[in-house]
Parts: structure tokens; sequence; C-alpha cells
């Protein structure tokens, strides 16, 4: 705690903290960093040979035994057997349009600030964060109807789906000059320009920003340009639980278990409740963080779900044992795994997603599942991760709310601002445990976006100031972000989703159903076309019943349609559960998980929705919290686990 308010750790530190990736990836964007460095055609050639990009330009081999016909990889490889890499770790994004950098090779939009698309420069994007996001803390509207847990959940399906590691290197490649410094554009620096209206002129000249790292293809010379890297598995599997690399699953597991349990923290314990492991390595001078598959320690919310699911793999695997006591330790943590990974996927496509696409456009663009189809790549797109999928960014709540039992304030664990909930690990150690976290998001609604009330300030003046310095601008991270990568802007979109194209501001205000800010658009940006994606879409208003407009929804049905129809694993897939297994599962509640996995007595019925007083909650033991039912894991006697030994030795298979 001491150390934290010492300033130790740079704003900046923490946001490389936070994209922090594996020994895997990094070797392969330190290759693919070399190679973005060479200018020699031919040492390209040898460097592709020799470097760490081998892992990534080669096709992988896939077995074809039972065992990969029952559980997914970790990597994600193989999950599609024509195109081993699908989807996998570690591949670079897909791209749904052609990128339009400033050359054609990769320089990032708004490089150079005079050079014009459409006729316009582009404006400094702290300039847009400031005139468009910008909303003081009190500003805000709260939904109606829907809870700050259901924000959250966005944010963990965000770790499990994307992971774009930046550039490993701190310093300008052409001048050695240091990037949290300078502001100089030198990549891989692309500092943020602080405007002359900014009230941070004066104090601070630039935020740094560093950009995303390149992928190895973008060595490949029929490649062409440059691309970004999706460093975690693509599909809904939970691999923010387990890893997405066959050394963190490694050792995210308790090898001496026989239950096939996840390893946990050996120094604290949740009132007789368990909590992740420590990370060996700490962060400079901070207290320890907690280890998961991804990203586990970033903040509170994130805390208490990576809790949750460990302690639920760890009372699965000890339920499927009672049932069925023959089972290997290998059998038991695959199987916790696989139910783990549908109830990510029922959670997200029957619970999540119609609150944020509206019943109507999610009956339109999501169509009943009609079984796996090997032609479509459930590859992440670039759009989404640098853009569509941050559209949650404008209803996070600037307080973090924690209740003690009862749901009532509790001078222990007071509500905190955002910004003191960042990589703050050890509040939740010694400020109580995950349930005053977890109450709160279900009893806090989510904020409202509106087109007057965007990113609340916490966001976009206090990112990443717990421990002193300058802090960033998520806003102006996302704008940042999106020229980094290439993406085109708001009108190449629209017109990629078939909706209208707005060329004046009068298209525009009537699309945004709003003038004030059509107005506030034309001036910063001259005109629609070249709005950047990420702010143009968030401003639309929301589709009837959802908290997206018409071109989030096309983008974000267009990717999780992917993700469920390219997933050779998908839970309803025939095959994958029995169709008694198949029920069960739909009837998991996040609910019921938090009951089994808490101190927490009462919940809501649906913890998605907003409730509004604490006495509308239900005790874990009404009959509409409902269990699990396991009994259809339970094999008739011992035959079944034979056949296990079968698929695993001679490659013949049981179904389940
Ligand atoms: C407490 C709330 C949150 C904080 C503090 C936060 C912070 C951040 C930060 C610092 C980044 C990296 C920005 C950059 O350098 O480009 C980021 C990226 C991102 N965020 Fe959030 N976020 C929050 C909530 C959410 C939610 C609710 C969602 C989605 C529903 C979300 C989706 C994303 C996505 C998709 C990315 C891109 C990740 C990547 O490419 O690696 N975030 N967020
Ligand atoms: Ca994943």
């Amino acid at each position: 705690k001491k150390s934290l308010s010492e300033g130790a750790l740079r704003p900046s530190d923490l946001l490389a903290q936070f994209k922090q990736t594996e020994a895997t990836t990094r070797t392969q964007i330190w290759a693919a960093e070399l190679l973005d460095n060479t200018v020699d055609e031919r040492d390209v050639e040898n460097l592709l040979q020799v470097t760490g990009c081998s892992a990534e330009l080669q096709r992988p081999s896939c077995d074809s035994d039972c065992l990969s016909e029952r559980y997914r990889s970790v990597t994600g490889e193989c999950n599609n057997r024509q195109h081993p890499r699908w989807g996998a770790a570690n591949i670079p994004y897909s791209r749904w349009l052609p990128p339009e950098y400033e050359d054609a090779w990769g320089t990032p939009r708004g490089w150079d600030p005079a050079h014009t698309y459409n006729n316009a420069t582009l404006p400094p994007v702290r300039l847009v964060s400031q005139d468009v996001l910008f909303t003081h803390n009190d500003n805000i509207s709260l939904d109606s109807t829907l809870s700050h847990l259901l924000v959250e959940w966005g944010q963990w399906i965000d770790h499990d789906v994307v992971l774009t590691p930046q550039s490993p290197s701190t310093a300008a490649f052409r001048t050695g000059a240091d990037c949290t410094h300078t502001c100089s554009r030198d990549t891989p620096c692309f500092p943020i320009q602080i405007p002359l209206s900014d009230p941070r002129y004066g104090v601070q000249s630039c935020m740094p920003f560093f950009r995303s790292a390149p992928s190895c293809v973008s060595g490949v010379l029929s490649h062409r340009h440059r691309e970004q890297l999706n460093a975690i598995t693509s599909f809904v599997d939970a691999s923010m639980v387990y890893g997405s690399s066959t050394s963190l699953a490694s050792a995210l597991r308790n090898h001496s278990s026989p239950l096939g349990s996840m390893t946990l923290n050996s120094q604290h314990s949740d009132q007789e409740l368990a909590y992740m492991p420590f990370l060996s390595k700490r962060l400079k001078n901070t207290t320890s963080c907690f280890q998961a598959g991804e990203r586990a320690h970033v903040h509170l919310g994130m805390i208490a779900l990576h809790t949750l699911f460990l302690r639920e793999h760890n009372r699965l695997v000890k339920e499927l044992q009672l049932l069925n006591p023959h089972w290997s330790p290998d059998t038991l943590y695959q199987e916790a795994r696989k139910i783990i990974g549908a109830v990510h996927q029922i959670l997200t496509w029957e619970h999540y997603l119609p609150r944020v696409l509206g019943e109507g456009a999610m009956s339109r663009l999501m169509p009943p599942y009609e079984g796996y189809d090997p032609e479509v790549d459930p590859s992440i797109a670039n759009v989404f991760a640098a853009a569509a999928f941050r559209f949650a960014h404008v209803t996070v709540q600037p307080v973090v709310n924690r209740l003690g039992p009862g749901y009532t304030a509790n001078s222990q664990h007071p509500p905190l601002p955002l910004h003191h909930s960042l990589f703050a690990s050890w509040r939740v150690v010694q400020e109580g445990g995950i349930d005053p976290v977890l109450r709160g998001l279900l009893l806090s609604p989510a904020k409202l976006q509106t087109p007057g009330q965007m990113m609340v300030e916490e966001l976009t003046e206090r990112l990443f100031q717990a421990q002193g310095g300058m802090p960033l601008d998520l806003g102006a991270l996302n704008l940042q972000r999106g020229r980094d990568h290439g993406l085109p802007g708001y009108g190449s979109w629209r017109r990629f989703c078939s909706l209208s194209v707005p060329n004046t501001t009068s298209d525009l205000a009537e699309i945004l159903s709003n003038l004030t800010l059509a107005n506030k658009f034309q001036l910063l940006y001259g005109t629609p076309h070249n709005i950047d994606v990420w702010v143009g879409a968030i401003s639309e208003p929301a589709v009837p019943g959802g908290r997206v407009g018409p071109l989030l929804s096309c983008l974000l049905a267009r990717q999780f349609r992917a993700l469920r129809d390219g997933d050779r694993f998908w839970w309803e897939r025939e095959g994958m559960f029995t169709s008694t297994q198949r029920r069960n599962l739909h009837s998991i509640s996040l609910s019921r998980i938090i009951c089994d996995n808490s101190h927490i007595t009462h919940v809501p019925t649906d913890p998605f929705s907003r409730t509004e007083r604490p006495e509308d909650m239900l005790a874990c033991s009404h009959p509409l919290i409902s269990h699990l039912d396991l009994s259809p894991w339970k094999e008739p006697d011992a035959g079944e686990e034979a056949g296990k030994e079968d698929c695993e030795i001679s490659g013949s298979c049981v179904v389940l």
C-alpha cells in the first residue's frame, strides 16, 4: 500500500503492464519488430527463417485423435482443421476492410498533422476527447434497466477474445528517444499532442503512446502492409481463466492435485475461500499481483470475476469427481474447462448480447445456430479490437461501489473512485475479499451513454493516475489506437454495413439525431467521412431495446456470429454435449455461480438487469436461482473410463 503512494510506476508503465503478454508472444513481436526495421529484402528472408517469426508463419500440424475432437487446444490452434491458425493465439487480426494508413505500408493516420484525407486534416485525438467525450463524474445518467455487472461482463469477454501487444521497445528506433518523454513521432513512439485549449497545456506537452507491435506477416513481402497481433485465442473459451499458451495453462494448474484443480493462493484466503495465486514477479516497487490466464489484476471488477471462475472450476472438478471417481485429473480438468467454456458462451450469447444489440437486431443479425461452418473465419477483426468492442468504455461508472452483507455501505470498504481500483489486488486481500465488489456490481446500474455524457473524467483525465505521474486518457488512446491500426473512417464502415453514408453535416445530424453533436464533428473533422470510427459509432443513438447504434450492432454481431459459427467446439454443436447436458447447461446463471463461490447469500434472479433495492434480491436457496445439475455427466459405471483410456492410447473415441 505504501509503495503505491510513492509514485513508483508511471501511467504508461501501467498501460504496458495492462498489455503484458507471455514469452511466446514476446519472442514473436521482438522478431516482427526487427523485421519491420530491416531494409534489405535479402535480410528479411533470412530473418524470417531464423527469428521467432517462424512460429507464426509455419503451419501447425493437427492431431486427429479423439482427444482433439473432444477438447479444445489451449492455443486455439487446429480448431479449424483446414486453417489451423484461424482463431488461434498470436495471429494477426483479420481485416474486413483494407487498412488506410498514411502511406502504402503502415504509417498511422494523423502521423503528419498536415496530411489530408478527403481534403481535410485529422483533428488531434485529445481535442476530440475534450470536445466530444469529456463528462464530469457527477454529470451522468444511469441506465434504467441494466446493472454494472453487465458492463463488467463485457470487459471480461473482451479479455477472453482480444489482447493487442504494444511495441516492446520503449525507445524510438531511429533516434533512441524515450517514448515516455518525447513529443516527436518516431516509431514506436506516436505521442498524443496536448492542444492549446487543453487544461493540461503547459503542464504536459504530450501523452506517451506506443504503437501496437507489428505482426510477423507484415514482414512477408507479399503482404505489403502492417498488421497487428492478437495474443490470445479469439474463441470464447475462457482463455482468461486458463491461459492461451501451454506453458501458462500448465503454470496455472495444480499438478499435484488428483482432482485436476487450478493452483490457489498459498498466502491468503477470503474467509476460507480461495484467491488466485500471486505472480511470481512483482511489478517494480508494488505489492503482489494476482495471476490468471489473462490480465487478472487490472481492476477490482476483473479480479472478482477471475476469482469467481477459478473457484467455480475447483468446485466443478470436485463434483465431477464424486460422480466419476475413476476419472483421471486430466479428464476432470478438461471436463470442467469444457463446462466453464460453455457457461461463457451461454451467458454471452443468451444474456449479454441481446441486451447490447437489442432483441430485434439480435434476431436479424444472429439467426439461430445451424451448426459448425468450417468456412467461417472466427479470428478477431482489427476494427472489433481497436474500435467496436471498446463501445462499453462509455458505459463505465466513475465510482466502484463496494457493499457489505445486506448490500449496505461499510466503512471497511468505502466506494472508490475508479482510478483507485486499477491495479489494486491488495485492496481485495485487505479490504474484505471479492464479496463487497460483487455486491456493488450487482446493485449498481450501468452508466447510460448519451450524446452529452460520453466518457467519465475518471477515464479521460485520471486513467492510471493512482501511482502518480501524468494520467492517460482512455478516449484519446482509443482514437489514437484506431489510427495506429490504420482503421478506415466512419463513412467507410457505414458503407461496409450497408448503412447510409453521411456526406454533409445535416446527413450526419439525421443519423445521430443530434445537430449539436453533428456540428461538433463538422468543426473537428471537416467531413463526416474522416470521423474516427470508434467515436462515430458510439455517437449513434441506440437501436430499440439495445445499447448501441446501427453501425455497432452490425460490427459486433458480425464478429460474434463468426465466433459462434466458426467454432468447432461451440457448445450447441452436435456431439459436444448430450442433449440432457445441453438442457442443464442452458439453465445456468451467473447468480448461482456467485452464490456457490462467495459468501453472498442474496442475489438477483437476473444479475445483468438493474436491481433497485436489496429487498428485491432472492436468497441463494430460492428455486429460481437454479443449480447446474451435473448428473448427466455421470458415466455408466467403469466402462466409460476404459473408453477414455482407449481415447488417449489408441485414438478410438467414446461419446460422452
Ligand atoms: C473499468 C473499466 C475499463 C477500463 C479502465 C478499461 C481500460 C482500457 C485500456 C487502458 C485499454 C487499452 C487502450 C489502448 O492503449 O489502446 C483498453 C482496451 C480495450 N477495452 Fe477497455 N477498459 C474498461 C472497460 C471495458 C469494457 C466494459 C469493455 C467492453 C465491453 C472494454 C473493451 C476493451 C477492448 C476491446 C479493448 C482493446 C483491447 C486490446 O486491443 O488489447 N473495456 N481498455
Ligand atoms: Ca479466448
